[in-house]
């Protein structure tokens, strides 16, 4: 399906229980700060299910989520992520049964929390403020700001989270060397494979947030819920397929047979909203995160991050394809289309013009043009305003449009000013079909103030020998002289 029909089908229309969720979110705006904390504790249990080594995990969930609401909710989210902080802190050290105090786990939890939400607080307002400084919000200036200033933002909240539980003796120097860098490289996965889909979810559970993050199509469910099941399912099948074809053989060449997702998932950014690619891309990466474990493949496990890197950005990049193909289509109709009237717009009617008048010539037919011009038209707009006189032009533009044949042309040339071309009309054709189309103004009806409108027209049949700028410059005088002639007529060459 094309982009630009996936946008008007995709809505975000309320329904009657996300009206009846939304009004108790507004009432009680803690439930979505509850709500925000129980998506990071459940991302932070997967994540700890899905270690392939101690500390180190192919993404960390947590680490999108919390980028996520950094950028949605700026340091509104600073409470609820600190808490995290802090009791991930206790739940770890429960899973672990370390034999810290609670004073001690008190201590570490906080300053972990703490600096592990500054930091990505820090990335994720120079990320925004990045993007905000560059031309509107283009989509693949957001993309370059959120793939460069993510994995930064997870280096800095490695530094700081392994020095803060180092600083507080649950971590020792030797430990840091060991995994900051594990730490660092499932932070980053998780914050390039999963803050889409976290932007997606937490808006939803904060009413208000109205960011414009969410112009990026973040929110749109998208229709055809079965062709997309469908294709998420093929795409499992196929990183299955690999995954277990490198279990079988243990070699890296095996293993690189991920980056054949690349394709179903280019299908999927191609065909479904933002929203569906993101949830795919999440799914995916989930999925390997349990491939790894269960297939034991944890040797291989750089290989699998490097994938899901690239695959994330060539998802993310892909999106602005269909982004930019609906742009081309609108402005291609904005410049062949006049946007008030719909008639043909003056370069297009000119560009079709100059063709039809040369397959006249080939085929030996008459072609004429008509150039009309409502008579005090000004004065409409005085009297009621420049939204009746649009509409009056409206109704100009559709009256003498159902009056012209298939291979006629109604072109505006600029303000009152229309133009027609008639392929296969006479001089004396052409004449009666302008004093046909004069009668119709007269007969029309504006939304009850304007009851007809006068015109005057100039008629030209186009010579063998002349342009059609030169036939309009002739048919333009004509328009003149039925004006200077008293208006409300039709003129034509001698
Ligand atoms: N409402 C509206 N008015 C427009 C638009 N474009 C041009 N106009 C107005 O159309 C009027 C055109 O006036 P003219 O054609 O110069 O003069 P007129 O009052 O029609 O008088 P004659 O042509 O001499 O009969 C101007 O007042 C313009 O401001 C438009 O898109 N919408």
């Amino acid at each position: 399906m094309p982009h630009d029909q996936r946008n008007v089908i995709a809505s975000d229309a309320p329904l009657g229980t996300t009206v009846a969720a939304n009004a108790l979110l507004l009432r009680f705006p803690w439930l979505s700060d509850l709500l925000l904390i129980l998506l990071w504790m459940a991302s932070w249990r997967i994540a700890s299910l899905m270690e392939y080594a101690p500390h180190a995990s192919i993404w960390f969930p947590p680490s999108g989520v919390t980028f996520a609401a950094f950028l949605l909710l700026g340091k509104r989210a600073l409470p609820a992520i600190v808490f995290c902080g802090l009791a991930s802190t206790f739940w770890e050290d429960m899973l672990d049964q370390s034999q810290h105090s609670l004073s001690e786990l008190l201590q570490s939890g906080l300053l972990f929390g703490v600096v592990h939400s500054l930091s990505y607080w820090l990335g994720a307002a120079i990320t925004l403020l990045v993007i905000r400084r560059s031309s509107r919000h283009n989509l693949p200036t957001v993309i370059l700001a959120f793939l460069l200033l993510g994995p930064l933002s997870a280096l800095l909240a490695t530094f700081t989270g392994t020095q803060a539980l180092a600083v507080t003796s649950i971590l020792s120097g030797s430990d840091i060397s060991q995994i900051w860098l594990a730490w660092w490289i499932g932070d980053l996965i998780g914050i390039i494979a999963l803050t889409p889909l976290c932007i997606g979810l937490i808006s939803r559970f904060y009413p208000r947030c109205g960011s414009w993050i969410l112009e990026l199509g973040l929110r749109q469910s998208g229709s055809d819920r079965y062709g997309f099941v469908m294709k998420l399912l093929l795409s499992a099948l196929l990183l299955t397929l690999t995954m277990t074809a490198t279990a079988q053989f243990h070699h890296d060449e095996v293993a690189f047979s991920i980056f054949f997702m690349c394709i179903p998932l280019m299908w999927i950014v191609h065909t479904e909203t933002p929203l569906r690619s993101a949830l795919s891309l999440a799914l995916l990466s989930t999925l390997t995160a349990i491939g790894i474990k269960m297939l034991a493949l944890s040797d291989h496990a750089l290989v699998y991050q490097f994938a899901i890197s690239v695959l994330a950005a060539s998802t993310y990049f892909g999106l602005t394809v269909p982004v930019l193909v609906s742009h081309n289509a609108r402005l291609r109709q904005i410049a062949l289309e006049d946007g008030l009237t719909k008639a043909a717009s003056r370069s297009h009617f000119f560009e079709q013009a100059e063709q039809e008048v040369l397959r006249a010539r080939h085929y030996r037919q008459p072609i004429s043009l008509v150039v009309f011009d409502i008579d005090h038209f000004k004065s409409i707009n005085d009297k009621y305003g420049h939204s009746v006189g649009d509409m009056a032009l409206v109704a100009v533009a559709s009256t003498v449009k159902r009056q012209l044949r298939q291979a006629d042309i109604l072109g505006r040339f600029g303000g009152d000013e229309f133009m027609m071309l008639l392929p296969g009309d006479t001089l004396s054709q052409a004449r009666e079909t302008a004093d046909r189309m004069r009668l119709a103004l007269m007969q029309l009806t504006v939304q009850g103030p304007i009851q007809g409108l006068a015109g005057s027209f100039g008629v030209v049949e186009v010579m063998e020998t002349e342009t059609i700028m030169e036939a309009f410059d002739r048919a333009d005088r004509h328009l003149l002289e039925a004006k200077r002639a008293g208006r409300n007529q039709v003129a034509i060459s001698a």
